[in-house]
């Protein structure tokens, strides 16, 4: 199985690239990992209308989501999973053989409502809410947690 981030915006806090680096390179020993980083929509000197921006970026994410692929979409107001029922997910579409697992990321206005119906999981990583900076860091350790679990390996310590 292969693993794709959709996200929209680049990580510009140089803190948050290193450590979301080091857990792609980790991630990638394990699966291959793709990360498809959309510019932001801007509205040039209008005030915004966080909705418009929302469904201009949602056409956007939608058409990198390739038919077939289980799609995770990343909302604070989704479901919440224990890191054990995020390894069993990932254990799961890798023994069925999903060929790729698609997370997807909004940018400062959140998702559209089209790109959250298309998620087959909306999972929320905490009732709060992360920049997407931080989200994107917070996934990949929770993926790389989950493939340690999986693999029976000494990173997660029950
Ligand atoms: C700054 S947040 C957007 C917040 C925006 N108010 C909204 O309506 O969603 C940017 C993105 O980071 C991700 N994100 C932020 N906090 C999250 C959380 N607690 N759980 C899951 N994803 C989160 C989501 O994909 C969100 O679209």
């Amino acid at each position: 199985m292969k693993l794709r981030l959709v996200c929209v915006g680049k990580l510009s806090e140089a803190f948050l690239r290193e450590g979301a680096e080091e857990y792609a390179g980790r991630i990638q020993r394990y699966l291959p990992l793709e990360i498809i980083e959309l510019k932001e929509e801007k509205q040039g000197g209008k005030k915004p209308d966080p909705r418009r921006i929302r469904d201009l970026e949602a056409e956007r994410i939608l058409a990198r989501i390739p038919d077939g692929a289980f799609v995770l979409v990343l909302d604070e107001n989704g479901r919440s999973l224990s890191s054990e029922g995020f390894s069993e997910l990932l254990g799961r579409h890798m023994v069925q053989g999903t060929p790729e697992l698609v997370a997807v990321i909004g940018g400062a206005y959140g998702l559209g409502e089209r790109v959250k119906q298309r998620g087959d999981l909306v999972l929320s990583l905490s009732a709060m809410t992360f920049t997407h900076q931080m989200a994107r860091l917070f996934l990949f350790e929770q993926i790389y947690r989950g493939l340690t679990i999986l693999r029976n390996e000494p990173y997660h310590n029950r």
